[in-house]
């Protein structure tokens, strides 16, 4: 009986779709035998009619799908060298600084004891740093939604109001408060050492808040809290916001309206002078130094005046920081120009030298002259002389010879030079009734 189209067709896609299944029972018949005869002992006691075909050709193909998914092992990431991931060729560099040899035989035998310990400790270490490098340098390529942890805030707080500077500003507060010819008000006191560390973190924070763009340009300061990200930049102009106005209200209400006004113009002074000038001109240091002596506002709040020893104070406080800074920023030019700032190191490298010897003198002649002014004794300029001796020697050697090792000196000498002045001047205060004393003490 001659085959009907339809029994033809449906034989002819029977061949065809045979072949395709005998292709796959094929395939299959390799992935997964075991599935694959399952399967078949159900065919075979059927026909197979074309719209069967279809359903087999499905199944297998899901089947397939399956068994084959099941079989490939997800691809391990590629490792990716940590370096590619460098954005800048210094970061490279200080990578390989870090790496440390992998082969224990390398370590010379001077080393410790403990060599055992850091022998078995280090090429962990340097694969635990590797698998954490490439794992954070993975991170660091992909964007993700920081997350702010509780604990973690005071800490980012901290760096968002510079610590470390606003406590040497408070010392220098609290200096100029202590010596100061007036009776020590304990509350006072403490008013204006709350009221000046919330206002230079408060300045801190502003300062850091319009300077994110150009810190991420500079080694120093691409980790800050505003330039990686890990708050946000309402949070650090709220922060600013809470520490400004108890700060000043302290200062103006508990303490004194000049305190007070002194420390709302200084925070108005490095935020919206000081910042945006080192940016168009190297005088932004010398408005700088004016917003790092007025802390000496201490002293005006303990007397309600800015009188002739505060002027001094301040004076000493204004020429300590061209020492301070000069040789800091003489090792941050690149820093800074990368950073786009205009800084003397960098664009007037002899007049940097010059202000910083300059600077150094001057506090020479400025310790002499505390005595004259009644604010010290004539014990204070002799004992004074060697720091005072000291930092201008290595003012000179940093004039003379400026490179990486005398700006370091220099600049790690200006941050124990200035608390260790201000407490000679506080061992040689002026008493009262002592001759030449100024105000009355009761
Ligand atoms: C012209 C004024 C000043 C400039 C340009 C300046 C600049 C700097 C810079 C760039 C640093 C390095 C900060 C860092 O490591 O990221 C620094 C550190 C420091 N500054 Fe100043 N500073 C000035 C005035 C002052 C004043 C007035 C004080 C305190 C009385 C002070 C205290 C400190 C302290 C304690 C450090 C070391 C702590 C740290 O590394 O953060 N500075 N200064
Ligand atoms: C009472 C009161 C408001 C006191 C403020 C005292 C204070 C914050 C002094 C800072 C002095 C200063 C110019 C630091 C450098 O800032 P920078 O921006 O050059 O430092 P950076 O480059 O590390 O950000």
């Amino acid at each position: 009986m001659a085959a009907s189209p339809h029994t033809l067709s449906s034989r002819l896609l029977t061949g065809w779709g045979g072949a395709c299944i005998w292709y796959l029972e094929g395939r299959a018949m390799r992935e997964s035998p075991r599935r694959f005869l399952h399967l078949l002992r159900n065919v075979n006691q059927q026909w197979v009619t074309f719209q069967h075909i279809n359903f087999l050709r499905r199944m297998y193909v899901t089947q397939l799908n399956r068994s084959l998914k099941q079989q490939i092992k997800p691809k391990p990431e590629p490792a990716e060298s940590p370096f590619l991931a460098k954005t800048s060729l210094d970061e490279a560099k200080a990578e390989i600084c870090e790496m440390r040899p992998l082969v224990p035989s390398s370590l010379s035998l001077s080393r410790k004891p403990s060599e055992k310990a850091l022998i078995e400790l280090e090429p962990t270490s340097v694969t635990e740093g590797s698998i954490a490098l490439g794992k954070e340098t993975k991170e660091e390529k992909q964007w993700k939604e920081m997350k702010l942890r509780a604990d973690d805030l005071p800490g980012i707080l901290a760096r968002l109001s510079k610590i470390k500077l606003t406590a040497l500003v408070v010392s220098t507060t609290s200096a100029g408060f202590a010596l100061a010819p007036a009776p020590f008000d304990w509350s006072c006191f403490l008013l204006t050492f709350v009221g000046t560390g919330l206002a230079s973190c408060a300045a801190n924070s502003i300062n850091q808040f319009f300077e994110v763009p150009f810190d991420s340009n500079m080694n120093r300061t691409k980790n800050r809290p505003l330039v990686r990200g890990q708050i946000s930049p309402l949070l650090a102009v709220s922060f600013a916001t809470c520490c400004a106005v108890p700060g000043v209200a302290l200062l103006t209400w508990g303490v004194n309206p000049l305190t007070g006004a002194l420390g709302l113009f200084n925070i108005f002074l490095y935020t919206c002078c000081y910042t945006p000038l080192k940016r168009v001109s190297i005088a932004n240091t010398w408005v700088g130094a004016v917003v790092g002596a007025i802390p000496v506002m201490g002293w005006t709040a303990a007397t309600g005046s800015l009188d002739a020893g505060a002027c001094l104070l301040g004076g000493i406080l204004y020429s300590w920081q061209f020492p301070h800074f000069n040789a800091l920023s003489w090792g941050l030019r690149e820093d800074y120009s990368r950073g786009g700032y205009c800084m003397m190191s960098v664009t007037h490298p002899a007049l940097c030298r010059r202000v910083a010897l300059r600077h150094c003198l001057a506090l020479l002649a400025m310790c002499a002259a505390a005595p004259a002014l009644d604010v010290t004794t004539w014990t204070f300029p002799v004992i004074a002389l060697p720091i005072n001796l000291y930092i201008s020697y290595l003012g000179f050697r940093f004039y003379r010879d400026a490179d990486r090792k005398s700006s370091r000196k220099l600049f790690f000498c200006s941050l124990w030079h200035l608390p260790l002045l201000l407490l000679l001047m506080l061992t040689c205060k002026r008493r009262a009734g002592e001759e030449g004393a100024g105000a009355q003490q009761s």
